[in-house]
């Protein structure tokens, strides 16, 4: 009974902020704040001007200290929590990791951790802000796709910047057809519903597929420089990076400083709940893979992570399609494993492109010139989306992934 109960909570996604048309993208995101948070949106919407001009420490050292109660409901949070978390970035890494801070104002730091506090998340830029929130469609009434949608902020890195949020944001939205099929997975399984169980599944595995196709956008949407050099170094973190030994100290809020992993794709609850659906578990055999996905669902939105452990906690579906030896079933469950190998080593060869080429070349300047600060700037060259660490990382998942196929009986 307990499964029972458990899983028959997953039939209404609505209640875990997921959309059947958008999966965990958030649906319609606000594009503006009331008027009293003009400080806050100014900043963050100039924010490569100011950096570039290195006038942005001066701006926010004349922002006010603005209270977050005019602040109404989940999509007015999650805007604020956007536009503060871009100047928070912005302000750490202007120096582009040469000169960092170590101390965020109270200007920002209350308000950020105050609104932090109120959605669960962590008071550092995730994957959640930057891509699931955003975004804004053109044209309201025309499609989600690359012609009619834009990103509401940008770092400094160009067009580059564009590209790799809504690229993210198209993969994410290509798996909401595969997301929407898990409760009818589910439920197939509590009732032994074998022939909705093998549509389903084989809905999941196009989804996938598609994923992969929208991956395919970043070649023309992102410069491998302009990440590697640029947009990367904003989405580094202050834990495990050597150049914030301490992490930051948000002033105000905590007497010491505190440390948070940068933005990174294993943040994307898309890439987490797929494996958990399928059965997949990183071991920790595989070095940090295991503990460092573990550690990211904490940078999740609250009501994604209940639905990763909701369905964690629920049957397996792998030992139910073992015990049922259908062949039908079983072709369909490893066409979803097989189709989520592809699109992790799709991933391997976009991370080679995108970070370990660049890092390569990076440092072959440092061995002429002076230095390329950038190399293992932060977590992002162990963990998030950086150098070897990373590729080790995705190549470990990727592996444990090829390894879930069911063997012929
Ligand atoms: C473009 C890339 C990126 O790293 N985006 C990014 C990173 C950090 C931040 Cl802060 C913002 C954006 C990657 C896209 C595809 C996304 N994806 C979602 N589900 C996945 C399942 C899989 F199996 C898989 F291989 C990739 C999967 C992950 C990001």
């Amino acid at each position: 009974m307990e499964h029972e109960d458990k899983s028959e909570s997953l039939q209404n996604l609505e209640e875990f902020h997921i959309s059947e048309e958008y999966g965990f993208v958030l649906p319609d995101p606000l594009t503006e704040l009331p008027d009293y948070y003009a400080p806050w949106m100014n900043v963050a919407a100039n924010l490569p001007h100011l950096i570039e001009g290195h006038q942005l420490r001066r701006e926010v050292a004349k922002m006010p200290l603005l209270s977050t109660r005019y602040l109404r409901g989940h999509r007015q949070l999650r805007l604020a929590r956007l536009a503060l978390g871009f100047i928070t970035m912005g302000y750490v890494w202007q120096g582009g990791g040469r000169q960092t801070v170590k101390i965020l104002p109270r200007a920002l730091a209350v308000p950020y951790c105050t609104i932090s506090e109120l959605l669960d998340l962590p008071p550092i830029l995730v994957y959640a802000d930057c891509v699931l929130a955003n975004w804004k469609k053109r044209d309201p009434c025309g499609p989600l796709n690359a012609e009619n949608l834009d990103i509401l902020f940008s770092f400094p890195g160009g067009d580059s910047n564009k590209g790799f949020f809504l690229v993210s944001l198209l993969v994410e939205a290509a798996a909401a057809a595969g997301i929407k099929a898990i409760p009818i997975i589910v439920n197939a399984i509590l009732h032994h519903g074998l022939c909705s169980l093998e549509t389903a599944l084989q809905d999941v595995a196009l989804s996938i597929c598609k994923m992969r196709e929208a991956f395919k956008l970043i070649h023309e949407g992102v410069n491998p420089g302009a990440f590697f050099r640029s947009l990367r170094i904003y989405l580094s973190g202050w834990k495990d990076n050597f150049l914030m030994p301490e992490g930051l100290v948000y002033e105000g809020v905590w007497d010491s400083p505190k440390q948070f992993f940068g933005g990174s794709a294993a943040q994307s609850s898309t890439l987490q709940c797929f494996d958990v659906l399928l059965g997949i578990q990183h071991s920790a055999a595989q070095g940090f893979s295991a503990e460092y996905l573990g550690c990211m669902r904490d940078y999740m939105p609250a009501a994604h992570r209940a639905f990763i452990q909701t369905l964690a906690s629920g049957p397996s579906l792998r030992q139910f399609v073992l015990a049922t030896g259908d062949a039908g079933l079983h072709a369909a469950f490893n066409k979803c494993v097989s189709e989520l190998a592809a699109l992790r080593s799709y991933h391997m060869q976009i991370a080679t492109k995108y970070i370990t080429i660049p890092a390569g070349r990076c440092q072959a300047e440092q061995q002429q010139l002076g230095g390329c600060v950038h190399e293992g700037t932060s977590v992002l060259s162990e963990r998030g989306t950086g150098g070897t660490g990373f590729m080790g990382f995705l190549k470990a998942i990727r592996d444990t992934t090829r390894k879930a196929q069911l063997t012929e009986q």
